[in-house]
């Protein structure tokens, strides 16, 4: 794929539930290699968007390409090709329960390689260590690791297949400070290393500014997307009270942006 073309391209979207229209001929580029922060209001449709670009939602109008396949135009062979591409870390980290970490890390492993047994229990290892987790967490249950520890499992079993895109769904939430700074160290470093191109729903105002190349900002229905530098700069109430706010002062002040890829 020519470096120039976004990694994920979305034009025209429209996305409604019954009355109500949650985007409204919304475009987004994304580009290779970079952290981009998806931020907006309360229901304003970042985690919609990101499951209508994964699938998982059924936009009414619009088109949507990832790593250059038009989503809507797939079989389930292609579908199924193009999930293994990508890595998706929800929220709570939407981990089987009743499956220990390593066993949640091999459920992708199973369902898209042929890999053996043994391969996939030591690619499961590498995962663990690749996120901060130690050995034996393992062996345990979602239930028996904290917070922190749940969200490194769902990222270990995001990476599971060496995606290409990592999706997150507001990855810091539930943390406190520490945790979140490290999670953010840790997206941070993964992304660097492994070349990902990382969209991350967040409302976490110290992620943006330490690991976001670029910002989206859903407003009426669209999207805005610039730098952070650049956004805070621009006359509108949400971006305005957001980012010039004394939370949004205090975080973006506080140092400078990432040397990521910038604009
Ligand atoms: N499956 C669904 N059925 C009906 N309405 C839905 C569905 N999923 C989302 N919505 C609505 O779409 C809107 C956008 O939801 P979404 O979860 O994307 O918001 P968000 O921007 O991620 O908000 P928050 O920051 O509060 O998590 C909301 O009004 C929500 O109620």
């Amino acid at each position: 794929m020519p470096a120039s073309k976004p990694v994920i391209r979305v034009r025209g979207l429209v996305t409604r539930f019954g009355s109500q229209t949650v985007h409204d001929g919304l475009d987004l580029d994304v580009r290779r290699g970079e952290v981009l922060g998806v931020v907006g209001g309360s229901g304003t449709g970042k985690s919609v968007l990101l499951k209508t670009i994964i699938g998982l939602n059924r936009p009414a109008a619009g088109r949507i390409e990832v790593l250059g396949d038009d989503t809507a135009g797939l079989d389930d062979a292609g579908r199924i090709r193009l999930q293994a591409r990508w890595g998706v870390l929800f929220q709570d980290g939407a981990l089987f329960s009743s499956m220990t970490v390593a066993e949640n890390i091999m459920v992708p492993l199973k369902e898209h390689t042929r890999l053996d047994p043994l391969t996939i229990a030591e690619v499961a290892r590498i995962k663990i260590a690749m996120t901060g987790l130690p050995p034996s967490a393992g062996a345990k249950y979602p239930s028996e690791l904290s917070g922190g520890m749940r969200k490194r499992a769902g990222l270990a079993r995001a990476l599971a297949l060496d995606p290409e895109i990592l999706f997150l769904d507001e990855p810091t939430a539930g943390l406190d400070p520490i945790g979140a700074a490290a999670f953010d160290e840790l997206i941070g470093n993964l992304q660097r290393s492994l070349g990902l191109t990382v969209f991350m729903v967040t409302h976490d105002l110290d992620s943006l500014r330490a690991i976001c190349d670029r910002i989206a900002v859903l407003i009426d229905r669209r999207i805005v997307v610039d730098t952070l530098d650049a956004l805070r700069l621009l006359d509108h109430p949400w971006i305005r009270e957001y980012f010039q706010g004394p939370r949004g002062r205090a975080a973006l002040d506080a140092g400078a942006g990432p040397s990521g890829i910038g604009a």
